[in-house]
């Protein structure tokens, strides 16, 4: 089976206070094995959604989806998938090693002490295997984000699914969840997250799709966006009453101050170099367009 995700034609709304709010419209879309899918788009454009519909915890109202192989709606489908919903629910009176040894055992991956083992190796690698035995209900939202992490981790899913996996995590722990992911990655998984932070995404995905509104907006792969990029190029332009014959380059937008941002392609960079010099302003720097970002504000701003 190559096409572990498969979402056709699904529509999902809900009724609050007599009215219908369309959460998720005509999405359609296909992970493929190997693939890493960073799903993007503003608040309450439908991601939490469409994922908890593919984990089978929500119903489309129409339209199909399919998780390996299965209609997300059959339990047996969710066998060997990893899930980290954004609010994580666990027990509260169980210890994170109980959690990520239960989780090895539902799924098969391994039993008794072979899964307490594994289970204290993996709290070891999220960084919390000092509070293993802590009870849930004591620990903190990061340290609960890391136990669910472990848990969907120990299974060495051939899936595996993240709803805002960083958030709640201190810069630590979030370079450390994303080298675990990224090996995840490297070793053949097949990656389905969701993020605002666009740079985790440029770093993990393969390939982005953008959501608005319930609506797929775009659906490219990384490689093509990095390349469409270019670069940044912010110079410094003095009122015109000090310089009465400077003039903005064409393209370059200022933010109400005298500082000057456009994006060049890198062929372009040595002649818009040379403009900004004639025209009596003063580079201040170059850099490598944050291309995700840009894609993302041109299509969410429209
Ligand atoms: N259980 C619910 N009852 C009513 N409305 C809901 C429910 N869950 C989601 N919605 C609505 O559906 C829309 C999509 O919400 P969803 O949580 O899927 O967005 P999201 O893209 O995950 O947003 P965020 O980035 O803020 O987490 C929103 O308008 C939200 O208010």
């Amino acid at each position: 089976m190559n096409d572990l995700v498969v979402f056709e034609a699904v529509h999902k709304s809900f009724k609050v206070k007599g009215k219908r709010v369309k959460a998720v419209d005509d999405l359609g879309f296909i992970i493929r094995q190997g693939e890493a899918i960073g799903f993007v788009g503003p608040n309450g454009a439908g991601k939490s959604t469409s994922m908890k519909m593919l984990m089978g915890m929500l119903q489309p109202d129409s339209g199909r989806t399919l998780l390996m192989g299965r209609p997300a709606a059959d339990e047996r489908a969710r066998q060997g998938v990893g899930y980290v919903p954004e609010n994580p629910y666990l027990y509260d009176y169980l210890t994170p090693l109980e959690i990520v040894r239960m989780g090895l055992e539902i799924h098969q991956r391994a039993r008794g002490a072979e899964a307490g083992q594994r289970a204290m190796q993996w709290l070891e690698r999220m960084g919390i295997g000092y509070a293993a035995h802590k009870r849930v209900r004591n620990l903190s939202k990061g340290m609960t984000q890391r136990t669910a992490l472990a848990h969907a981790l120990a299974l060495e899913p051939q899936l595996l699914v993240l709803d805002e996996p960083m958030s709640g995590l201190d810069p630590v722990g979030r370079k450390l969840v994303a080298d675990e992911v990224q090996r995840y990655r490297d070793s053949g998984g097949t990656l389905f997250f969701c993020s605002h932070i666009l740079n985790d995404v440029e770093r993990l995905a393969s390939r982005v799709l953008l959501i608005d509104r319930g609506r797929l907006m775009a659906d490219e792969p990384m490689d093509g966006l990095l390349n469409k990029g270019g670069l940044v190029v912010r110079y410094h332009l003095p009122a015109p009453s000090n310089h009465p014959h400077a003039t903005p380059l064409p393209g370059f937008e200022s933010d109400g101050t005298d500082i000057w941002r456009g994006h060049v392609p890198a062929h372009a960079l040595w002649p818009t170099l040379q403009a900004i010099q004639a025209s009596g302003a003063s580079l201040l720097d170059v850099h490598q367009g944050l291309n995700l970002e840009q894609m993302f504000v041109e299509v969410v701003g429209k």
